[in-house]
């Protein structure tokens, strides 16, 4: 049962300003009470009833937990003498206050709304100010009865605030009567919320505004799962059960949402693909950009191979016929695309290529999608890479919404340079792409390099693929094994994956091996084993080096459930590890974790032995993983060591964007590499266990593979073909501007 509160907010005693949490004195007649919660817009002096519960806290006493609270106005002389000097009015102190209403008595408010200039009558108080007190007096007052109405709503102070800031007194209307828009202007507020707040005010399930805003959410969702456009059908089903209303009804809105460009239609055989418009125009233009950088340059092949011989004699190698071809290619076309396996001498390829343009004395960038993967390149060419943010100089951030980027680098300012060379480009998806795109100025040679059988990006579009499969670009295909990889079990059996032959498990591999297992708890126990105690020596690392990869988040195999019990045996409970839950996980010191978004505002630090700050800066990855090094429950701060000891202060709020990362799922581990990978695979829905899911397992593995479990399911895998269906269309758009 929760209790209600009464007071004037006497002292605010601590405020993270980020996320709200407050801790403040609340004064009545009665008691003196200290609050603890969220509070989102509060100052001294403010009169508020708050709902909530008594609580003990060990060191501090008896506390109010507060779980809502409201404005309320103040009443009485004291209390209005109070407010004004609480410092919510910019200007006014206690001692002004008291002469204010000392002068006007209790008329002090009304004359503040109605007759304003009679403060001037007030000793200190100019027609000016007397202006601009009026004027914030109504502002807050304004500000203050929206979060009234709002709250009516279920709808949070903080959210209350953007949303009145957003529309300011036009919020009345727009919430009255089409809920949804505020779906659409402000982040925080989804379709759900949107819909919820329509059902209390009344709006039917079949209104105009609630179908269509259905339609674009459904879009929206399919989107998160990498789906550019959806079939019409495919959407009309989708929302139809979203919105638990007849199918036959949401055509017609699809096509006015068309008419009112929200929406885009194009017909393709025998069917419609519905865009949401903004994903629409990045496809479109983006195959046109890739067009119009696919020009020939007319270089006799007997100069190419004249410097490409000089380039082989200077590095001391000699490239193969499919490698070769890739650097002449990339010397007579605007856009390459080289792809290719594992070990099959895309690296190598790379850096035939750069010598071959650096011999000529040309510009040449390296970029990759991800940090990591940049990383990678700048060790394995020796020229720095970057990731694709960086090099178009990502400059506006918003947090987590990666479509609202900004970079510096764009048409206006592009990149200046004669080669632009992008590896482990199965992870680039349509929104970066264009934003690449943009930044490259025809005559700019760009290359894409990478493996078109890895699963596709985490965002929407099969760029890779769909370019590839367009027909329209010079595409070179890597295939042959090189010697030294056929070596490894790993690579020779991803490639044996890949085609969808048997895979040698009779463990005499020494890279390669299946445990067989058919009992959950057995499989955990050996894989524990095998993290901790085993791997480590045979590969030569940590056991945090060693990444448990599952197909799945949940069951009993699933990354939450294996991440409790690796945790428990790899980093268990200790007097002298501090620990936090958070949504009903345990974040301890010591444990490993994952960032799971990408968020380009987090600082980190490296710092020398000494603790002097040697380098900084912004941007912290999904799929970045560290060490907690410390939790400070004091200020309600985790610090996070990633790679090369970039130090990451989290607050505990942010703890949402970490995950335990003992176990991860084998899309999470896209474009990462480990010393070892144990892999349990028993059980799971047919559809997620494919080929494609298997290769980009095995070949996250530099030195060891370990699959435990059913050895059926690992050749189920192999033969099953069929890969989730992304909806994109940029094959298409791209063969349709060739047509024309
Ligand atoms: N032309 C060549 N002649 C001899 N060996 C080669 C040649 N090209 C590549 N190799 C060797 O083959 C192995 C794999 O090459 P490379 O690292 O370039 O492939 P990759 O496709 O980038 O592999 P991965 O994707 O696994 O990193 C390397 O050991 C490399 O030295």
């Amino acid at each position: 049962m929760s209790e209600v509160l009464e007071g004037y907010v006497d002292k605010i005693v601590f405020r993270n300003a980020e996320n709200g949490y407050t801790v403040l004195t609340l004064v009545n007649d009665d008691v003196e009470m200290t609050c603890v919660g969220t509070f989102t817009f509060i100052s001294e002096g403010e009169f508020i009833r708050a709902t909530g519960n008594y609580t003990a806290h060990q060191l501090y006493g008896e506390q109010f937990q507060v779980q809502s609270y409201e404005f309320m106005e103040p009443e009485d002389l004291q209390s209005m003498e109070r407010y004004l000097g609480s410092g919510a009015i910019k200007g006014i102190g206690n001692a002004l206050a008291a002469r204010i209403v000392r002068k006007f008595k209790k008329d002090t408010f009304r004359i503040i709304e109605e007759e304003p200039e009679r403060l001037a009558e007030v000793k200190g108080i100019s027609e000016n100010m007397a202006r601009e007190i009026a004027k914030q007096f109504d502002d807050k007052k304004d500000m203050r009865g929206a979060m009234l109405f709002l709250q009516q709503f279920g709808i949070t102070t903080a959210l209350a605030v953007k949303i009145y800031k957003e529309y300011g007194a036009k919020m009345y209307q727009i919430v009255k009567e089409n809920p949804y828009k505020l779906a659409e202007d402000i982040s925080g507020i989804g379709f759900k919320l949107a819909d919820e707040i329509a059902a209390k005010i009344g709006i039917g399930t079949d209104s105009d505004y609630r179908m269509k805003a259905g339609i674009l959410y459904t879009l929206l969702q399919a989107s998160t799962a990498g789906h550019v456009y959806l079939p019409e059908d495919v959407l009309a089903a989708r929302t139809a059960e979203l919105l638990g209303v007849d199918v036959r009804g949401i055509e017609h809105h699809i096509i006015d949402l068309a008419m009112d460009k929200k929406l885009m239609i194009r017909e393709s055989e025998g069917y419609k693909q519905i865009y949401g418009a903004s994903l629409f125009y990045l496809e479109l233009n983006s195959a046109k950009m890739l067009c119009d950088l696919n020009i020939k340059y007319d270089l006799p092949l007997i100069e190419i191979d004249y410097r490409l011989k000089a380039v082989e004699k200077q590095f001391q190698i000699e490239l193969d016929e499919m490698q070769r071809t890739a650097v002449i290619e990339a010397a007579r076309n605007g856009l390459l695309v080289v792809t290719g396996g594992p070990g099959t001498g895309k690296t190598t390829t790379i850096n035939a290529i750069i010598r071959f343009f650096e011999a000529e004395g040309m510009d040449i960038l390296l970029a990759a999608p991800t940090g990591r993967a940049a990383k990678r390149m700048t060790e394995t060419t020796g020229y720095e890479a970057r990731t694709i943010h960086r090099l178009l100089e990502i400059s506006k951030m918003s947090g987590d919404m990666d479509n609202k980027l900004i970079f510096e680098r764009n048409e206006g300012n592009p990149l200046e340079t004669d080669v632009i060379i992008i590896d482990e480009m199965s992870m680039v998806d349509i929104s970066i792409m264009y934003a690449l795109l943009r930044a490259i100025t025809v005559g700019t040679r760009l290359i894409l390099v990478g493996d078109v059988n890895q699963l596709p990006s985490v965002g929407p579009g099969n760029v890779l693929k769909d370019i590839i499969n367009s027909h329209q670009f010079n595409v070179v295909k890597l295939t042959k094994i090189f010697r030294q990889a056929t070596e490894s079990d790993i690579i020779v059996n991803a490639h044996k994956i890949n085609a969808g032959e048997r895979i040698n498990l009779d463990n005499k591999s020494k890279d390669f091996f299946l445990l067989k297992r058919d009992d959950v708890t057995v499989i955990i126990q050996v894989i524990v084993a095998l993290v901790r105690d085993k791997m480590p020596k045979y590969v030569n690392a940590t056991s945090f080096d060693i990444q448990v990869l599952t197909p799945m988040r949940k069951g009993e195999l699933g990354v939450e459930r294996l991440n409790q019990v690796l945790q428990q045996f790899l980093n268990p409970p200790s007097p002298d590890k501090k620990e936090k839950e958070f949504h009903n996980c345990i974040f301890r010191e010591g444990d490993k974790v994952m960032q799971i978004k990408n968020n380009y505002q987090l600082t980190w630090e490296i710092k020398s032995r000494y603790g002097i700050t040697t380098e900084n800066g912004t941007g912290i990855f999904n799929g970045d993983t560290g060490i907690i090094k410390e939790i400070n429950l004091f200020a309600e701060q985790v610090t996070v060591e990633f790679d090369e000891g970039r130090m990451v202060e989290y607050t505990f709020s942010q703890l949402e964007e970490l995950e335990l990362a003992y176990a991860i799922t084998i899309h999470k581990s896209q474009g990462s590499e480990y010393p070892a990978v144990v892999m349990p695979l028993l059980t799971g829905p047919r559809m997620l266990l494919n080929r494609n899911l298997l290769y980009t397992a095995v070949t996250r593995a530099k030195n060891c593979v370990t699959i435990v479990g059913s050895q059926d399911v690992v050749q189920m895998m192999i033969d099953n073909e069929s890969e989730q269906k992304r909806f994109s269309g940029l094959s298409e758009r791209i063969r349709e501007l060739y047509l024309k």
